[in-house]
C-alpha cells in the first residue's frame, strides 16, 4: 500500500487554513495534492470541508478513480484535477467558492478575463517586472464536469496557474501546497481590492454628483 501520511497531513493542514478563513460555504471547494506521478489526494464529495476527519480524502488515479478500495466518492469536480495533474508537473490543487471570486467572475465575465496590473502582490505569480501583467481567464460554468474541464484544460499553462469558474469559483494550481495557497491568497486579495476599489469609486463619484 502506498505511504501517503505526510501528504494526508499536509493538506488536511492546508483544508484547515482555508476553513479558518471561511472559504468553504455550504460543502463547496474541493482540494487535492499529489502523491505520485500518477496519484493524488481528492477531498471526498460533498463533506462539511471544516470538518478534519479520516474520511476527508481518498487516492485516487490518473483519471480521478480511486485508487483503493473506499466507500467515499471523489470530489464532482476531480475532473480539473486530473486535467492539471496530466498536463503539469503541479503538486497541489485548491478550489473555493468565495462571495469575492463570484463576484468578479460576473463582473468581468463577459471579457473572458481580468487583468491586473500595478500591483505588488502579483509577484506571488512569479510576476516582477514594474509593468508586468497577470491575466486570469474566466470560464463558463458547464453543468456537465467533463464540458468544464475541456474548456478549464485550455488554459492549463504550465506548473502554476489560476482560472475562475464564472458565479462559482477559483481553481488554482502550483507546484507544493505552499504554492497553490499562496497564489489561493494572493487572488482572493486582488479580488477584494477590486471590488473596494469599484465600491470607493462609485461613492467618489456620486458624492461629487451631490456636492456640483
Ligand atoms: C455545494 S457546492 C457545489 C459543488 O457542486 C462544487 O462546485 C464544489 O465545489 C464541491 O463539490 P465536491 O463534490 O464536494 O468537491
Ligand atoms: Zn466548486
Amino acid at each position: 500500500m502506498m505511504d501517503y501520511k505526510d501528504k494526508w497531513e499536509e493538506l488536511a493542514d492546508i483544508k484547515d487554513e482555508l476553513a479558518a478563513r471561511d472559504w468553504f460555504m455550504g460543502t463547496s471547494g474541493n482540494l487535492s495534492i499529489r502523491v505520485s506521478s500518477n496519484r493524488f489526494l481528492v477531498t471526498a464529495s460533498g463533506k462539511d470541508k471544516r470538518k478534519r476527519t479520516s474520511e476527508d480524502f481518498l487516492l485516487v488515479d490518473e483519471n480521478g478513480q480511486a485508487a483503493e478500495e473506499t466507500h467515499l466518492k471523489p470530489s464532482a469536480e476531480t475532473l480539473l484535477h486530473t486535467a492539471v495533474y496530466n498536463r503539469t508537473s503541479a503538486g497541489c490543487i485548491l478550489h473555493v467558492h468565495t462571495a469575492e471570486n463570484n463576484v468578479i467572475s460576473e463582473l468581468y465575465g463577459g471579457r473572458g478575463e481580468i487583468i491586473f496590473k500595478g500591483q505588488e502582490i502579483i509577484k506571488a505569480f512569479g510576476k516582477w517586472e514594474e509593468d508586468a501583467e497577470l491575466r486570469m481567464p474566466i470560464i463558463y460554468n458547464h453543468a456537465h464536469i467533463p464540458t468544464l474541464a475541456d474548456e478549464f484544460s485550455a488554459h492549463i499553462e504550465g506548473n502554476s496557474g489560476a482560472v475562475l469558474i464564472r458565479n462559482h469559483g477559483i481553481t488554482v494550481w502550483g507546484t507544493s501546497g505552499f504554492e497553490a495557497k499562496k497564489l489561493l491568497e494572493a487572488s482572493e486579495f486582488l479580488f477584494r481590492y477590486e471590488l473596494l476599489l469599484n465600491q470607493s469609486r462609485s461613492a467618489q463619484a456620486l458624492n461629487q454628483t451631490i456636492a456640483n
